[in-house]
């Protein structure tokens, strides 16, 4: 039987370069690119059917950053596939990034220099805004739209006798210190990135634990400093030019700059050839490329407290629980005024 995989945020960047990989991989796979934007989600399809012509490959239409897209998509995966074998949870946003550009230079001349380069720590902060579901737009991009897709998929993921994977695209800028219980959306800090990827590494600590038992794993990965549309919005696109030599000279030092989507790609891939049971559901795992431009995967242990991870689960499940009664409220209100025009009329 095909394997079907969905791959959120598929028309670009790592997602992109994934879908690549995967069907050179395996030209029997049902891939299916759960996109916002179908022109560009139409273009990625044509691209992949020209490297892979007898590729099976479906478009769906998924804003995940808005409740009720990701609601009617979820429904349409249901009606359209009766088993999920693979969720790769990619999309992704860091909405008005910011250097601090003095910190750079103070890093780059202190021993912290090469987590610096990993993790961007201390470099970046960005502005958020409120979306139409009234959340934080990095939260719900980056989080929350994701969480309700393996809430709503749960009964083609959690299958008997068949196991699922879901796998996070997370970030080595993941930090604990940006992230609080207190304010899980991030509303009050500057750094919803870094805050909503490290939900994402406690979410899928308490997704295992919850769902291991029916079949379901979940893991995270991280894919490296990858040149894609999210990097070059961070600083101007003549800089990335002029400093690219730069760049990979820097890889001989550090094996995070992966720069590729291809590269990128490596830890996503990698996940895909294991068997979901012998992966670390504590560990993340990075996409490397050596100096010489070898592509590699290491598992790294994940700084999460199991009490943290579930607290956050039982909050998401909470603020799901009166979305959804919100949406079914807005719902019903708007039946009773279509009732009440057809009896005014
Ligand atoms: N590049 C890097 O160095 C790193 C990236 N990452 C993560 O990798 C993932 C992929 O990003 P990357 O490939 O770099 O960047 P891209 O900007 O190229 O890709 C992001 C993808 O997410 C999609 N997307 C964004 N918002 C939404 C939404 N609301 N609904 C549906 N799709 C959406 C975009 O689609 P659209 O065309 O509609 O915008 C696009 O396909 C992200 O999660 C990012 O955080 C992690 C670490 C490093
Ligand atoms: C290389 C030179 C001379 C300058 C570039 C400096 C920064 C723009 C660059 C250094 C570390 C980078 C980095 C990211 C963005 C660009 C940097 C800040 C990320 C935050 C991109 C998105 C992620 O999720 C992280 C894994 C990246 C971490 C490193």
């Amino acid at each position: 039987m095909e394997k079907v995989i969905l791959v959120t945020g598929a028309n670009s960047g790592i997602g992109l370069a994934l879908c690549e990989r995967l069907l050179s991989e395996d030209l029997g796979l049902q891939l299916c690119l759960a996109c916002r934007n179908m022109q560009r989600a139409v273009a990625a399809r044509s691209a992949l059917l020209t490297s892979h012509p007898d590729a099976h490959i479906d478009l769906l239409h998924m804003d995940v950053g808005s409740v009720r897209s990701v609601l009617n998509a979820a429904q349409e995966v249901k009606a359209r596939y009766n088993r999920l074998d693979y969720l790769y949870l990619n999309a992704g946003i860091m909405p008005n990034p910011q250097f601090d550009l003095r910190a750079f230079f103070k890093g780059l001349f202190s021993s912290n220099v090469v987590n610096m380069f990993a993790t961007a720590e201390g470099l970046l902060t960005q502005q958020d805004r409120v979306n139409k579901d009234g959340l934080q737009e990095v939260f719900a991009t980056n989080l929350f739209g994701h969480f309700l897709l393996v809430r709503e998929l749960e009964p083609v993921l959690c299958q008997a006798g068949h196991t699922s994977q879901v796998v996070w695209t997370s970030s080595s800028n993941a930090r604990r210190s940006a992230f609080s219980l207190d304010d899980v959306q991030h509303r009050l800090g500057t750094e919803p990135y870094a805050s909503s990827k490290y939900a994402s590494d406690l979410l899928s600590v308490a997704l295992n634990r919850h769902h291991n038992s029916r079949g379901m794993f979940s893991s995270v990965i991280c894919p490296g400093l990858v040149m894609t549309n999210l990097t070059y919005g961070i600083l101007p696109s003549f800089f990335w030019r002029l400093i690219m030599p730069v760049m990979y000279l820097i890889r001989i030092f550090t094996n995070t700059f992966t720069l590729t989507a291809y590269n990128g790609a490596e830890a996503l891939h990698s996940l895909f050839l294991q068997n979901p049971e012998s992966l670390d559901p504590r560990a993340k795992y990075h996409s490397l490329t050596s100096g010489m431009g070898i592509n590699y995967t290491k598992a790294r242990q994940m700084d999460i407290h199991d009490d943290m991870s579930e607290t956050l689960y039982e909050k998401l499940l909470e603020m799901e629980k009166s979305l959804r009664r919100k949406l079914k409220e807005e719902e019903d209100d708007k039946q009773a005024y279509r009732k009440y025009l057809l009896q005014t009329e």
